[in-house]
């Protein structure tokens, strides 16, 4: 069914990036999950990267949306003409343009069977021939290579921008998982809140995200860095420009990265003994962004008592693991507690 022609791909349809993963060649596409879309045509104007530029920037007859909205679709035809151009993209990067590819696609693993099935309809609406989908923690794992087949205990803790996943894995299938909807977003989101009552000013996701990329951390670090950043005075109405320390972005991210550690220990504490041993050995290993926040490793390991550890390109994961799934979909479909599945044509 899958020939050695390069026309296959993984899809790691994140809440913030988009990255396409063809098997054979890598990881071709890696753009931001957001169109622009003019609202009086309705027409798209441009998308991933030209359009993440537009954030904030837009003309009022142009809106910049991201389709994805923790983790699943919010907006069908959106996320459905976002695909397409992906895949394009893609082809493009090969010199194919013509065919039509199967195309794994990963969804967080607390979704709907209904949310489950928009992915699958996008995805072939978007010009797949087959849709497939594989649970994110899964695809994760995989790409961080996790001995996801062996009957032995992994622990996978995937923090996008819309979800976290946390997973333990053995022998080709979840043992026990739990998806919350808060990672990276819901960090940016109260970094903007923190700032505007400490300071009254208002700032952009852009800013937020660049002092959490930047300075944050999330426990105190020895060097309390700075960071300049401007936005609007919510009393004078005027832009502003203030100074803002990694002590204080700690301090806006202490409650989501709290229940981000809470997620971790529910799910140790489901896991059965004899895994749990395995994962003492082997550690916990951190995968997508949300992973790269500083310190957050060293803080689970404080919390959990295991050692933790965040994988080699903890933000290409997901995506690999996509595309290696369907390097080997015969495993998928031989074993059984695997959340793959094909859905032929309409
Ligand atoms: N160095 C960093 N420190 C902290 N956060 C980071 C860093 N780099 C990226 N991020 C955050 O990681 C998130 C994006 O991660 P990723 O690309 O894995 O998510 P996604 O796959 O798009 O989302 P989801 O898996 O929820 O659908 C963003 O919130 C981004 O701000």
């Amino acid at each position: 069914m899958f020939g050695g022609f390069s026309r296959d791909m993984g899809i790691d349809l994140g809440t913030a990036n988009t990255l396409v993963y063809v098997k054979g060649k890598g990881i071709l596409v890696r753009e931001p999950s957001v169109v622009a879309i003019r609202t009086d045509t309705g027409s798209i104007e441009a998308v991933g990267n030209d359009a993440k530029n537009m954030i904030g920037r837009t003309p009022g007859n142009i809106v910049a949306v991201r389709p994805m909205k923790d983790g699943v679709i919010a907006d069908f035809e959106t996320t459905a003409t976002m695909i397409r151009y992906f895949i394009r993209q893609a082809q493009k990067n090969q010199g194919i343009l013509s065919r039509r590819p199967n195309v794994m696609v990963c969804v967080p693993s607390g979704i709907t069977a209904v949310e489950k099935r928009a992915v699958e309809d996008a995805t072939k609406q978007a010009g797949a021939r087959e849709a497939y989908t594989i649970e994110e923690p899964f695809a994760a794992a995989i790409g961080a290579d996790l001995p996801v087949w062996e009957p032995t205990g992994s622990m996978i803790v995937d923090i996008g921008g819309g979800t976290t996943e946390v997973a333990i894995i053995s022998l080709g299938g979840i043992v026990t998982s739990r998806s919350v909807r808060l990672a990276g977003d819901e960090m940016d989101e109260a970094v903007i809140q923190y700032i505007k009552k400490r300071y009254n000013l208002m700032i952009g996701e852009r800013t937020s995200e660049t002092l959490k990329m930047e300075i944050g951390s999330a426990m105190p670090s020895e060097q309390n860095e700075k960071m300049d950043i401007r936005g609007r005075d919510l009393i004078s109405g005027l832009p502003k420009t203030i100074e803002v320390t990694s002590h204080e972005i700690t301090e806006a991210l202490l409650e989501t990265v709290n229940s981000i550690i809470d997620a971790v220990k529910v799910t140790l504490e489901k896991s059965p003994p004899e895994l749990a041993a395995d994962i003492m050995d082997r550690g916990i290993v951190l995968t997508g962004g949300g992973a790269l926040l500083r310190n957050l490793d060293k803080l689970l390991s404080e919390e959990t008592g295991m050692p933790v550890l965040v994988a080699e390109n903890a933000l290409d994961c997901v995506g690999i693991g996509t595309g290696r799934a369907l390097e080997n979909l015969h495993l998928f479909k031989s074993k059984s507690g695997i959340t793959a599945r094909s859905k032929r044509g309409r």
